[in-house]
């Protein structure tokens, strides 16, 4: 197993199609004339390029799913596979595609023949398993499964990555094969690339992003059409945006896993799903969102991964939650399922990625980037990266997060009470950003409703001057807290 490492396959493995070498027969053993060599021969003869082509390795390609990305994947795999030949160096053949029910009505796309219920089979016998199914078993064992048959892996599933990244990449790294997943974060937007490949000369400082469609959909409609959570969910439901089961993505739950990924990738360290503080977006009306508009901003569910390294805390803080953007920031112009990416790093300053983060197509062509980049690993050798942990950084409680507050106050309009609002700030060490007042008359009594935005703190101390503001006499009512990022 150890011996292929860094280095092609030997090249005589692939001058005959893996599909006709023996059942059981391990991929690296075939014993047959170098493809390189062949080619080499050719190349004095004028039909050189048509014989390079015809001396192409083919790799067998087993997907397991066939649902909103799958059948995507099949389609573009069989439409455009002299191109993937060309890109990754090997014919890319589909030997299998499982399925829950081989005679359920799907898209014409996917050839009945390829069809299969043994799930089994199409992991452990090809060289290239693609897993589409989603959620965490059968598809660990079946990845697992495929591993130690020596394929390499592709998958877009961020909830299994999220729970058993270790495993997966301890699996990959023993079988000497590529692990990848680029379709796992922001669906088409190349962002596990860019954190895993890209950035790797640098360091990551924060990573702060729109990545879950569906939630950025519903938020969207509700903002601009005024539709009701149920409508917009619905149609992120029929455009292919949420998960099997749309709570994932509704309670923040697909965005965490996305963010523990992101963070493990930016920090070099192992960062799961109970790492992350997570509010997703269900109790959030009409009324929040216009608010958020009264206040120049929009509501988004953002994921957050952030180093904070001062004298109080060291460490990463990972989040996912609704909170205010500016309206002239570039994430409050993020529309329907679009996803968006900022990530900032010491020596590359700030980089912005932006594209489509969820649907079928969009979702297979991360998957078909992974495809061709472990097939050409295959014929050319090379690999993936392996799971880089090394820094091993601790991750800080919610309360160490840095953030700030937009909090809405109900205020006597009298002399002192501004004063008197700012002093349990100072008192408890936040610096006020700014303050806007409306006054108004409220059963006669004339009050104020003053709206304060903060610097960043600790959401420890944030918290403390909420509580002193409810204490302080002079405060008739704290409206509401919300959290406000990207100033
Ligand atoms: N839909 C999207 O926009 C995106 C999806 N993803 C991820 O891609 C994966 C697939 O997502 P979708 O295609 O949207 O899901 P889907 O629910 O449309 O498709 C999954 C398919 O797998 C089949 N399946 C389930 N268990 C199976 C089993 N044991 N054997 C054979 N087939 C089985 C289901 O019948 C279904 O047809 C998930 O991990 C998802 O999180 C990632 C990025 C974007
Ligand atoms: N359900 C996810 C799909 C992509 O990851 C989303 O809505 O973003
Ligand atoms: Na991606």
């Amino acid at each position: 197993m150890g011996e292929r490492r860094g280095r092609p396959l030997p090249l005589a493995a692939y001058a005959v199609p893996s599909h006709a070498r023996p059942p059981g027969e391990p991929a690296h053993i075939r014993k047959v004339v170098p493809v390189k060599q062949q080619v080499a021969q050719e190349t004095s003869q004028p039909t050189a390029p048509v014989a390079a082509r015809q001396q192409r390795p083919t790799l067998r390609v087993g997907v397991l799913g066939s649902g909103t990305v799958g059948t995507q994947v099949i389609r573009l795999l069989l439409e455009q596979a002299d191109d993937f030949a060309a890109r990754s160096g090997a014919r890319l053949e589909i030997t299998g595609v499982a399925v829950r029910d081989v005679d359920a009505p799907r898209d014409e796309a996917v050839p009945r023949d390829l069809l299969t219920d043994d799930a089994q089979a199409v992991a452990t016998s090809n060289d290239i398993v693609i897993e589409l199914i989603g959620g965490i078993e059968p598809a660990r064992t079946l990845i697992l499964a495929a591993f130690a048959s020596g394929a390499s892996v592709i998958t877009g599933n961020k909830a299994l990555i999220a729970a058993h990244g270790p495993e997966l990449y301890a699996a990959a790294a023993e079988a000497n094969t590529d692990f990848y997943y680029e379709a796992a974060v922001a669906g088409a937007i190349p962002v596990v690339y860019a954190l895993r490949e890209s950035m790797a000369g640098d360091r990551v400082t924060s990573v702060l992003g729109i990545v879950n469609g569906t939630t950025n959909y519903i938020l969207d409609e509700m903002s601009t059409k005024g539709l009701s959570f149920e409508e917009a969910l619905a149609a992120a439901q029929e455009l292919g945006y949420a998960e099997a089961d749309p709570t994932a993505d509704v309670d923040g739950l697909d965005a965490a896993a996305k963010a523990a990924i992101i963070a493990s990738l930016a920090f070099h360290t192992r960062v799961g799903m109970n790492d992350v503080e997570v509010e997703g977006i269900r109790s959030i009306t009409a009324d929040d969102i216009r608010e958020a508009h009264a206040s120049g901003c929009e509501l988004k569910l953002l994921a957050i991964a952030q180093r904070r390294e001062d004298e109080q805390a060291s460490g990463i803080s990972v989040r996912v939650h609704p909170a205010l953007v500016p309206a002239d920031h570039p994430l409050a112009s993020v529309h329907g399922g679009f996803n968006a990416v900022l990530v900032e790093a010491e020596a590359a300053g700030r980089l912005m990625f932006y594209g489509q983060g969820a649907g079928g197509t969009p979702t297979a062509s991360a998957v078909l980037s992974d495809v061709v980049a472990a097939a050409a690993h295959r014929v050319n050798g090379g690999q993936a990266p392996r799971e880089s942990n090394y820094a091993d950084l601790p991750i800080l409680p919610p309360e160490q997060a840095l953030t700030r507050y937009q909090i809405q106050l109900r205020v006597a309009d009298a002399p002192g009470s501004l004063a008197a609002v700012a002093q349990v700030f100072g008192d408890h060490d936040v610096s006020i950003n700014s303050v806007r007042q409306a006054s108004y008359v409220d059963v006669g009594d004339e009050l104020a409703l003053v709206t304060i935005v903060t610097h960043a703190a600790p959401v420890s101390r944030l918290e403390a001057a909420v509580d002193g503001l409810r204490a302080q006499e002079r405060v008739a009512e704290v409206v509401s807290t919300r959290r406000v990022e990207g100033l």
